[in-house]
This record gives C-alpha cells, sequence and structure tokens, in this order.
C-alpha cells in the first residue's frame, strides 16, 4: 500500500489537515478536515475523499482551548483511521520565511530556531505553524517534516516592487522588504491556470485571495509581479481583523498622543480593525451579509473598493489585464462581494455573467460573459495540495 502524507496548515485561530497518498503522480487526497474557532468554540469536522462529512463534534469542553489541544486531537483522529499505514512526510505552511528562506526546506532543530526569529514579523501565524512541528518531532521522530513558506513565490517580483522607500542600508540589513503571503495559494492557482485559460496564465492575470487574511498578486505569465502584502501580513487589503494599509503616521499618533504600547498597538493593528473593527460586528463575511446594521454594509463596501483600488494598481503593474480570479473563503463562495468588485470594474471591461456568479458550485468556472473583455474566475484554493506536491519532492531529493 502507498505511503501517506500530512499536511498541516495552522492559522490564528484554526487547524486545517490534509491526508494524501503518495503516488507516481500527483498526491492523491484521502481525508481533510480541521479543528476551527480554537479559542471560542472548538469544533472538529472531517471530509472524505468525495467531499461527504466523516465526522463534526465539538472538542471535549473542559481541554485547554488551545492549538496543542486542538492538534493531538486531530492526530488521535487520523490514527483510527491510518491503521497500519505508513507515514512518509509531514508538510507545514509557513507563513513567513523571513530572509533565510525562499525555498522549502526539511525541518531541523536549526530551522525551528530560525523560524523563532520570524515571530515578531507573523504574530498571528508563526507560533502556530512552529508548535506543531515541535510536537510532532516529538511524537513521530522518525517522520521527516518540510517547511513550505508563503512567501517564497514572490520573490520573483521586480526589485523596484520589493523596495520601501526606505534608507537602503537599514533596509537591507534588517530585511525591511516587501516579502508578500499567500504564495502557496497562488502557486496552486498558477499550477491549475493553464487547463483555464491558457492565455491567462500566459498573460496578464491578478489573483484576488480573500479570506480571514486577504492579498492580491499580478501575475505575468503565471510570475508574481507585485502583490499587495509586504513586510508583514497587514500590509494591502483591510481583512477579517487587520487594518490592511495605513498611514504609518498613525502609529505614532497612538503612540505619543495615545500612550500606546507595542503590544496594545498590534492587537490594535492585528485583531480588532479590518472588518470587525469597521463594522462592530463580526469579522466574518456571512454575519455581515446577514444583519441589517448600516455598519455591515460599510465594512463590506470598504472591503469590496479597496480590492477594486488594488486591481487598478496591479493591472497597471501589467500594463493590463487578461483575467481576474477570485479565490479562498470570501472569494470562492460570497456572489455579493465578486458582484460589487466586477460592478466597479465595468470600465475596464469586466461584465459578469449574473446567473453563474450566483450559482454555488465547489468547482473552478468562468463567472464573466463571454463578451467580458477581462475573463473573470472563480478557483478553489488548495494550499495543502501544492505543500503535499513539494514536501514529496523535497524528502525524494
Ligand atoms: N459562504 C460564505 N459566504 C461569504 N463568506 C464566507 C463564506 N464562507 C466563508 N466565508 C468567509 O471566509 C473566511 C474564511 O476564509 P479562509 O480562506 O478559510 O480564511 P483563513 O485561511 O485566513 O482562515 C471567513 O472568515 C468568512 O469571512
Ligand atoms: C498570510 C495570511 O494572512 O494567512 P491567513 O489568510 O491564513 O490568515
Ligand atoms: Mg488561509
Amino acid at each position: 500500500m502507498n505511503e501517506l502524507i500530512l499536511i498541516i496548515n495552522a492559522g490564528s485561530s484554526s487547524i486545517k489537515f490534509s491526508l494524501f497518498e503518495q503516488t507516481a503522480a500527483d498526491p492523491v487526497l484521502q481525508f481533510n478536515g480541521q479543528v476551527d474557532g480554537i479559542f471560542t468554540q472548538p469544533q472538529f469536522s472531517a471530509k472524505d475523499a468525495a467531499g461527504q462529512k466523516i465526522a463534526n463534534e465539538p472538542l471535549p469542553a473542559d481541554a485547554p482551548k488551545s492549538h496543542d489541544t486542538a492538534l493531538r486531537y486531530v492526530l488521535d483522529w487520523l490514527k483510527g483511521h491510518t491503521e497500519g499505514r505508513k507515514l512518509a512526510v509531514i508538510g507545514h505552511r509557513v507563513v513567513h520565511g523571513g530572509t533565510g528562506f525562499s525555498q522549502p526546506v526539511r525541518v531541523t532543530p536549526d530551522v525551528i530556531a530560525q523560524l523563532e526569529q520570524t515571530v515578531p514579523l507573523a504574530p498571528l501565524h508563526a507560533p502556530h505553524n512552529i508548535g506543531p512541528m515541535k510536537i510532532l518531532a516529538g511524537l513521530l521522530p522518525d517522520v521527516p517534516q518540510v517547511a513550505c513558506f508563503d512567501t517564497a513565490f514572490h520573490r520573483t517580483q521586480p526589485e523596484l516592487n520589493q523596495l520601501y522607500a526606505l534608507p537602503l542600508e537599514l533596509a537591507e540589513r534588517e530585511g525591511l522588504r516587501r516579502w508578500g503571503f499567500h504564495g502557496l495559494s497562488y502557486e496552486y492557482i498558477a499550477s491549475v491556470l493553464p487547463q483555464i485559460d491558457a492565455k491567462a496564465a500566459q498573460g496578464r492575470t491578478v489573483v484576488c485571495h480573500l479570506g480571514n487574511g486577504a492579498s492580491m498578486a499580478a501575475l505575468l505569465g503565471s510570475v508574481c509581479q507585485l502583490t499587495t502584502m509586504g513586510f508583514t501580513a497587514l500590509e494591502g487589503l483591510p481583512m477579517g481583523t487587520r487594518t490592511g494599509t495605513l498611514d504609518p503616521a498613525i502609529v505614532l499618533f497612538l503612540m505619543t498622543h495615545l500612550k500606546m504600547n507595542t503590544a496594545e498597538i498590534e492587537t490594535l493593528l492585528y485583531k480588532e480593525s479590518g472588518l470587525l473593527g469597521l463594522s462592530g460586528i463580526s469579522s466574518d463575511m456571512r454575519e455581515l451579509h446577514a444583519s441589517n446594521d448600516p455598519r455591515a454594509k460599510l465594512a463590506v463596501d470598504y472591503f469590496a473598493n479597496r480590492i477594486v483600488q488594488q486591481v487598478g494598481s496591479l493591472s497597471a503593474a501589467l500594463q493590463g489585464l487578461d483575467a481576474l480570479v477570485f479565490t479562498a473563503g470570501i472569494g470562492e463562495n460570497d456572489e455579493h462581494v465578486r458582484a460589487s468588485v466586477c460592478k466597479a470594474l465595468g470600465w475596464l471591461g469586466v461584465e459578469l455573467d449574473k446567473g453563474v456568479n450566483n450559482t454555488r458550485s465547489s468547482k473552478a468556472r468562468r463567472i464573466s460573459t463571454e463578451a467580458s473583455r477581462v475573463a473573470v474566475y472563480v478557483i478553489p484554493t488548495n494550499e495543502e495540495l501544492m505543500i503535499a506536491r513539494h514536501a514529496t519532492r523535497v524528502v525524494g531529493a
């Protein structure tokens, strides 16, 4: 029987996992699932390869609410579903590769020590990316682990698009550059685009990764030219609880005028702003659409407006636009956000097919009319498959 590949994609409030079987061709999915609401109401769910729900249960109420508890719950469940099967490799999504990593690497104690330096650069993610590596090294010391980085895909951006206008020596010494994130998602989209739209794959495509964290990337011939996130996953679009781009002088004002300290400002920028801060209601698009409160509408409108502005900026970097792709939680599921973005892009030749846009599906699909000058697609992302491909290659090498 073929060996298995386990993928862990730990987010700020969830741990997603996928189990693949190794084959001579692409890894084949067996199960996937997650524990979400880790700090609120931790809930475990899992699906089989056909997408059927095979588990959906709350974690024990008396267990500590932590990533550690969530990971152990996932591993226990997997044990019962992988009886007698050998695990060949474990792959991890790591949000920030810092200056040290621009390629997937085998996890060693030295790699973990280097990754620990990146915690201040990705406070919502890095601790939860590193934690599972340590737990799994203890539980399964013989299984190799591979770390795959969200920042790696963006190293192709032209130098001008990676720089900040800071003194060059300081920026170089401290790694103050526009790293970019969600690279595994963009890499997956770039890998399937040739089958969906060969012209766009060779041409100019803007991908909108709109999840709880949200960013956009301009791809020329599937190679990244510009992305909206920068030194950290705070720059660019507003997000569930993150501000997106701000005038940095606001931070100085908070420090000098309101006497806020670093921890308070970090909490404000990462956890209390974005859709949650604007609406005062929720970080979740579903709850905002369900609300009649004008502030819920304000938050949704603000989000869509920023996306439209970024399409302008990214299209300028590409000198035109052949295709626009929506992906991740909001991009794949939210027809309202897609419709308002596309409506505002009418001047660019975007024409949405409303019927297709409003039809729910988990498949990749074109949602623009045949006449639309820019082709618009919804393409479900698959960061886990991308990690499985990398992990297999790294341990095979
Ligand atoms: N059916 C839906 N309609 C609108 N938005 C949705 C829907 N399902 C999920 N979302 C949005 O997607 C977000 C989660 O996206 P996801 O890509 O899983 O984020 P992350 O990986 O950053 O946790 C939720 O916070 C919510 O805003
Ligand atoms: C980089 C980032 O924001 O990741 P996520 O969308 O998973 O929070
Ligand atoms: Mg995500």
